[in-house]
């Protein structure tokens, strides 16, 4: 099938359809008909669309953890732990690396030996080798709503079956599930079948069933300059309301200058709403997700709840609509069940500490805001040229060319020719541009700040600043100074 960004007809869709649902035993469990009834039954407090549609209404930020374990009963009492202590307000599935790369044998493996060493030997949740049914136990024993979270260049047959088990919302994209995620995988695999989940999607939301979509904001989460998030957001945002979408969540990881990272939010938004206007998509119901610190954590669990928080603050001040909770075993691996929760309630004293408040204006925001919206259209100016219109070719060609570039990605489709730092106050600038077609007032603009962090700290501009940096908050603070 060629790549072109344009809704894909039923009958494309199902001709793949057969191939996808082929790939695992389970796929036959799904019946799409079964599926939409199935659906129409979910109570609205366990829709994960008409939840993040109240939230914004009432101007709240939901709290939402990582969490998935290898068997279903498992599975089950650690979400039920994180949905009653814990307080979380939506509910993941944390899909394990196995999965993410379509190696179900591998899962099958893993779910034996779980059983035999009766603990989890597996990274998260094996959804496609419990099938529907199982899925369905995992959303009646809870409360909220399920959302798969995972990492998955192939999620078609995953998303089949977690949509059919009642799960209504499904995290990533062709990019963000790509490029930060996988090695080989090429972008003209990676968008047609992301195209595939959205118009899944879709197909549903014609069935009268919302569904939600995430695609996943942080990316590498390691110093990625906000516009540079932004662009790969909304190009995401535009591929998935092209198929049907109506509920989306663009996403943003935190960098943690308190000014830049609401900047972001708000830039996001606003450019996310233009382009859907300037492309005629109405009705859509845009949410935001704010993501906790991605980088490396301190390991003392005391500092981490101290960069949680801090997460949580800055999620409350931009208004997201829901942030993604980090844990204060972050540094050590997959957290406890106890300290899951932990981080939960650590991020909703802050965020009803909060509740009566938002960043005010100023003209530092403002200005930010206009920087990161200029930076952000620089990039898909470019990315629609290079596409002669077409979003989804654009978007091959620009990571051809290192117009799309995301810093410390694995994939060999990475240019990797961006380099971040910090400025002095822990903003994240451009250190190197590559061939990121910002205009030379922006390249000089981003040098500039460098340069008065390079005087302040007696030393140059350079890539130490940027490990320096990769290590700070680990050591305790946010600007990687010289030691
Ligand atoms: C996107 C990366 C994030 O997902 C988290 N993560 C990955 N797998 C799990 C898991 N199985 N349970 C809880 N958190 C998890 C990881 O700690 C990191 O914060």
């Amino acid at each position: 099938m060629e790549l072109q960004n344009k809704k894909w007809t039923e009958e494309e869709f199902l001709k793949v359809r057969e191939e996808v649902l082929n790939q695992w035993p389970t796929g036959k469990e799904v019946d799409l008909k079964e599926a939409a009834e199935y659906l129409k039954k979910i109570p609205d407090n366990k829709n994960f669309a008409k939840r993040l549609k109240k939230a914004k209404e009432e101007g709240v930020t939901l709290a939402q953890p990582r969490a998935g374990v290898a068997l279903v009963d498992a599975h089950i009492e650690l979400l039920q732990h994180l949905q009653n202590e814990g307080g979380a307000d939506l509910l993941p599935s944390t899909i394990d690396s196995y999965t993410r790369q379509n190696r179900y044998e591998e899962c099958e493996v893993g779910i034996q030996e779980s059983i035999k060493e009766k603990r989890s030997m597996l990274n998260g949740f094996p959804a496609v080798n419990h099938g529907v049914k199982n899925c369905r136990r995992v959303v009646e024993a809870v409360n909220l709503p399920v959302q798969a979270r995972h990492g998955t260049p192939d999620s078609r047959l995953l998303a089949e079956i977690i949509h059919a088990g009642g799960w209504t919302s499904n995290e990533g994209g062709g990019i963000s599930y790509n490029i930060p995620y996988a090695k080989s995988v090429t972008l003209e695999k990676s968008i047609l079948d992301w195209q595939y989940c959205d118009r899944l999607v879709g197909i549903y939301e014609e069935m009268g069933i919302e569904i939600n979509r995430e695609p996943f904001g942080p990316l590498t989460g390691t110093l990625v300059p906000p516009s540079m998030s932004n662009a790969v957001a909304i190009i995401e945002g535009l591929l998935a309301v092209e198929q049907g979408v109506k509920s989306l969540t663009l996403g943003y990881g935190q960098c943690g200058n308190l000014i830049q990272d609401v900047a972001a939010m708000k830039a996001l938004v606003a450019q996310a709403e233009e382009y859907f206007k300037v492309y005629g998509y109405k009705d859509i119901d845009l949410t935001t997700v704010f993501h906790q610190w991605m980088g490396g954590f301190p390991t003392d669990e005391s500092r981490a709840f101290g960069v949680i928080s801090w997460g949580a603050a800055t999620a409350a001040l931009s208004g997201a609509t829901k942030v993604i909770v980090k844990t204060p075993h972050e540094a050590a691996g997959i957290p406890t069940k106890e300290a899951n929760a932990a981080g939960i309630k650590a991020t909703k004293q802050v965020l009803s500490l909060l509740k009566e408040q938002k960043l005010e204006t100023s003209k530092a925001l403002e200005e930010e805001i206009k920087l990161i919206k200029a930076e952000t259209k620089c990039i898909l100016d470019k990315v629609f040229e290079l596409g002669k219109g077409d979003l989804a070719v654009g978007t091959v060609k620009a990571f051809e060319t290192g117009v799309l570039d995301i810093p410390f990605a694995p994939s060999k489709y990475n240019a990797g020719k961006i380099l971040p730092a910090r400025d002095n106050n822990g903003a994240v600038r451009y250190l190197e541009f590559g061939n990121i077609p910002m205009s030379k007032e922006i390249k000089d603009f981003n040098r500039e700040l460098l340069e008065q962090r390079a005087k302040l700290e007696g030393r140059n501009v350079g890539f130490q600043m940027t490990i320096d940096d990769i290590y700070a908050v680990g050591k305790g603070s946010l600007v990687g100074r010289p030691e």
